[in-house]
């Protein structure tokens, strides 16, 4: 009944205005799925390989699309993804491109779901999924590589930790966001937005603490619940191998002064989450960073883990860490982003599902989120490829997402 009758490939446009891969699945039943890749752009060294859209698509064509056509059960999650890396034939996608195989590894599993009638989640997780729903992270100051001349620290992250419902939490990140613009405004602070549709003011860090904080009470006071905020360092971009420093704004930190400084806003700020801290070769940092503050927030590895179990496998071992960033574009399919959140889990790691810089209208990952019952899911705040996830989060919720 699932048998993959065609898989197409083309190009569209991502959020940026980059061209991308989407996938299309069609089963012999008349099942059809379409899924599109994300794509990054603080990218970490060892994520699978992005190729040109175009390269991706016809080494696609050439290698994977015949073993799939009349060959394989979309019903068989496990197997769509053993034959992409089979027809791949490298460890890191480098053939047939990662943004290939994830298209048509998520355009699969919605096939799969279109075909039995079930939300994609359920097709995913199992008829006991659908109770529990990730906090959204959102983004709503920003800099790094996601917008020139704005914060060191790539992202500062509203955190609706007390949030009711799914619905209430993405209401409060928009109302996070919208007091950060009337925050700027007063202080007539001009600001455009990055990629990811976070404010991206020319303010140094210190001052977007101020607001922040100020933007996140403001909003737990007019919601009655608790918001706090976090972090997306992104500090393997701001580190110098041969110097070994981080280099911010105006001023550089050794190793040691870094792990001083985001231990020391944890607590000023009771941050809830501190993403890639570290560098992303610097297990022994995040080990200890995590020593010190992860009984009281989380230290996720998105650059250091990469999605990839065999490095989450050596964090576990050392410690580095508490939390692992979950995307499948960077490992290449949805059986080897499930296999991490399920390392994670069992190791006592909190698995936080997340899209990229540039993205497209695709929902998978608010699926993937609730079908693995991940506590978290970072896919912004504002911006149409945000809220297509952020308001599937809220039809699932309402059990009427027709996914
Ligand atoms: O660093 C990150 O976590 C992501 C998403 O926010 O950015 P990018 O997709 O550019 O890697
Ligand atoms: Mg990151």
């Amino acid at each position: 009944m699932t048998l993959v009758s065609e898989v197409r490939l083309r190009q569209i446009l991502d959020s940026r205005g980059n061209r991308t891969v989407e996938a299309d699945v069609v089963t012999e039943s008349g099942g059809f799925g379409r899924a599109a890749a994300p794509s990054g752009a603080s990218t970490g060294e060892y994520e699978a390989i992005e190729l040109d859209p175009s390269e991706a698509i016809a080494s696609a064509r050439e290698h994977a699309v015949p073993r799939l056509e009349g060959s394989v059960f979309v019903g068989d999650q496990r197997d769509v993804d053993r034959t992409l890396r089979a027809a791949d034939g490298t460890d890191d996608f480098s053939e047939i491109g990662a943004n290939s195989a994830v298209a048509i590894s998520m355009a699969a599993a919605k096939a799969a779901a279109d075909v039995i009638g079930a939300p994609l989640y359920q097709h995913l997780g199992g008829a006991f999924r659908g109770e529990e729903f990730p906090t959204p992270l959102g983004n709503v100051v920003g800099g790094g590589e996601h917008a020139a001349d704005a914060t060191a620290i790539q992202e500062f992250l509203s955190v609706p930790v007390g949030a009711p419902s799914v619905q209430d939490a993405v209401f409060a990140n928009a109302a996070v966001h919208s007091a950060v613009h009337d925050l700027l405004d007063e202080r007539d602070i001009a600001a455009g937005k990055g990629d990811e549709g976070a404010w991206a003011p020319s303010i140094d860090d210190d001052e977007a603490f101020e607001i922040v904080a100020e933007a996140t009470d403001t909003v737990a006071d007019e919601f009655g619940f608790d918001v706090r905020f976090g972090l997306d360092v992104a500090a393997s971009e701001m580190y110098d191998d041969d110097a070994e420093e981080y280099a911010y704004r105006d001023t550089t930190r050794s190793t040691d002064e870094q792990i001083d400084y985001i231990a020391d806003l944890v607590d000023e700020y009771d941050l809830a989450y501190v993403e890639d801290p570290l560098d992303e070769n610097d297990y022994e940092g995040f080990a200890e960073l995590t020593q010190r503050v992860g009984d009281r927030t989380l230290v996720c590895g998105d650059d250091l883990f990469v999605t990839n179990v065999e490095r989450l496998r050596a964090g576990i071992e050392q410690g580095a860490g508490n939390s692992i960033l979950v995307k499948p574009n960077q490992i290449g399919t949805l059986s080897d982003a499930v296999d991490a959140v399920e390392l994670a889990v069992e190791s006592g790691y909190e698995p936080v599902i997340s899209h990229r810089s540039g993205e497209t209208e695709d929902t998978t990952i608010a699926h993937l989120a609730v079908a693995t019952g991940a506590p978290y899911i970072k896919t912004g705040a504002v911006g149409g490829e945000r809220t297509a996830k952020l308001n599937e989060l809220i039809r699932i919720e309402q059990n009427v997402s027709r996914l």
